[in-house]
């Protein structure tokens, strides 16, 4: 059968995954075209990531077909395919939100034992290749040459010998690219491959990607907050919203999208209902009952199918198809609670209605008050106030696009989502809770003039450090490994000042580890030792100072 370029490599449809009652993905479609670049993005937990465990195996799905079809015709149902086949059958290969490199091995090993069952096989499973059999020999000399090849595609090869570990963070990223690669895959999946990067290190990784889409043939599906990187090498673009599809189409049509914009930058209330009836949206329902289920995490085996979920998603109207959401979640809502906002009555507004700040810079929005926010506000803020509504409105005179109009909070500061394993949920998910203080409100008054100053403010009142308000702040990039990226992460979250820093004890490390995405650094780079210093008023060395990422 012959393949044309245009055909899609990828077909989803109807794809849904439950958790509990919580809908995270509910019957979405959508096509990836072969040798193009896909984009499926969407703010915080929009159901991103979810759809990429399903495409790998790592979750099965609830209900819906993945088809994946392969240059030379074979076709995969991939949530049929025990997982570990998926990269060995179907040649899908992916990264992960957090860089997983094995970062005691060094560059050029990580590379090598992506092609372990290659090498396995020429061995014959046995210990030919200990004794030198030829074609144990000739596998090993092509998987280093394949090594090589993608050490100077990321850029890497001056580090091939360099413990993983050592490289900075934007580097460790291109490796992780690179080691896919060496898989040979025809689908590369990266969730969010420019999380926590630099402009230049963003730049670099654009390079790498361009250069995959177009000297290899490899597809690629990318997850991204990063709008630079999406709009400028995606050929194709899906924005989803609490699971469902809301946008689909090259990167011009999705960023002036009116629904994509409600979604990422918010609308006031009497706007909502334009867009909802805009959207076609206006009898979405909710229901949530806010409790995961264990059963649905990572799944030891493939070949069965989750339970159907009609029991929480459901056609609300036969002749619209369309599904409910988790509550808090749908503009819908908003639009009801306004409503009883104005009554006599006065009935508190949900927290999940609050929306988030934005800031300038990145991406997608705020934390989105959806499943823990109700939880929190239940637990600990039973008697907040009724939140302003914070996103930024578009406002008529200018037209507003994706990329004119001001980037909302990156979810890793914010978010408490559960981690791809079952453990690392156990252990992620109250530490992003409990420790990491809610986002700042950032400045929104970027391009898109927010309504008032009060439609600036978070969804919850930020517990900024004390001393935070009192403090002159410092210039943090001088303590090496904190870069100007960091360093306006860390004001987010309150940290302004050597003497916050100097004064961290284990669980704001691990806080601040979680919301700047590292893995050890902190310590490695001794951060509360040279605010200590810097404290003291030591004098900074500004010119000697290296290492800081972002
Ligand atoms: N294993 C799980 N158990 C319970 N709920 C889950 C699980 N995985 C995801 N969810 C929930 O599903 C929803 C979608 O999460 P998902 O991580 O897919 O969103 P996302 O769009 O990737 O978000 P982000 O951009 O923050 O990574 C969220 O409400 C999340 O809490």
């Amino acid at each position: 059968m012959s393949i044309v370029a245009s055909d899609p490599i990828l077909k989803v449809e109807h794809l849904s995954m439950k958790f509990g009652g919580l809908v995270a993905v509910g019957d979405l479609s959508f096509e990836a075209r072969r040798g193009e670049i896909t984009a499926l993005i969407g703010p915080n937990g929009a159901g991103k990531t979810t759809v990429f465990n399903c495409i790998t195996g790592f979750y099965k799905p609830s209900e819906g077909m993945i088809t994946l079809k392969r240059r030379d015709g074979t076709a995969y149902l991939l949530e049929r395919l025990p997982d570990f086949q998926i990269p060995a059958k179907a040649k899908v290969a992916r990264t992960f939100q957090n860089i997983r490199l094995f970062s005691g091995m060094t560059v050029l090993e990580n590379l090598l034992v992506a092609q372990h069952n290659k090498l396995m096989l020429a061995s014959g499973f046995t210990v030919l290749g200990l004794f030198g059999a030829p074609a144990y020999r000739r596998a090993s000399a092509e998987s280093r040459d394949l090594a090589a090849h993608w050490l100077e595609k990321a850029d890497l090869i001056d580090r091939a010998d360099d413990p993983a570990g050592d490289l900075p963070y934007g580097a460790q990223r291109r490796l992780e690219i690179a080691r896919a690669m060496c898989t040979g895959p025809e689908l590369l999946c990266l969730d969010e491959p420019a999380a926590g990067l630099n402009p230049k290190e963003s730049l670099a990784l654009n390079t790498l990607l361009n250069d995959i889409k177009d000297n290899t043939g490899t597809s690629i599906l990318l997850i991204e907050h990063d709008m630079s990187v999406v709009m400028q090498i995606s050929d194709h673009v899906v924005v989803l919203e609490y699971g469902r599809k809301i946008s689909d189409g090259d990167p011009s049509f999705v960023k002036s999208d009116p629904k994509v914009i409600a979604a990422y930058l918010g609308i006031d209330d009497q706007e909502v209902e334009t867009v909802l009836v805009e959207v076609g949206d206006e009898h979405v329902i909710e229901q949530f009952d806010g409790t995961p289920d264990p059963e649905q995490g990572p799944s030891p085996s493939s070949s069965m199918m989750a339970g159907p979920v009609s029991d929480t998603i459901e056609h609300a109207d036969h002749s619209e198809g369309l599904v409910k959401v988790a509550p808090g979640a749908s503009k819908a809502d908003r639009v009801k609670s306004a409503e009883s906002a104005k009554a006599p009555s006065a009935k508190a507004k949900p927290a999940a209605k609050a929306k988030p700040a934005v800031e300038p810079a990145k991406v997608p929005r705020a934390p989105k008050a959806k499943s823990e926010a109700a939880a929190d506000a239940a637990v600990a803020q039973p008697a907040a106030p009724k939140p302003a509504r914070s996103r930024a409105k578009p406002t008529d005179q200018a037209p507003v696009s994706l990329m004119s109009a001001p980037a909302v909070k990156p979810k890793a500061t914010v978010k408490a989502k559960p981690a791809e394993t079952p453990a690392a949920k156990a252990s992620a998910k109250p530490v992003a809770k409990a420790a990491v203080p809610a986002p700042k409100p950032a400045a929104a008054k970027a391009t898109v003039p927010a309504k008032s100053p009060a439609a600036a403010k978070p969804a919850r009142p930020k517990p900024a450090p004390a001393s935070a308000a009192t403090a002159a702040p410092d210039d943090l990039t001088l303590i090496k490994g904190i870069g100007p990226v960091n360093a306006r992460k860390l004001g987010e979250h309150g940290i302004t000042t050597f003497a916050q820093i100097a004064a961290w004890k284990k669980a704001d490390i691990v806080a601040a580890e979680a919301y700047l995405e590292f893995d050890g650094r902190i310590a490695r780079e001794d951060w509360v030792g040279q605010a200590r210093r810097f404290a003291r008023g030591a004098k900074p060395a500004k010119a000697g100072k290296t290492g800081g990422r972002g």
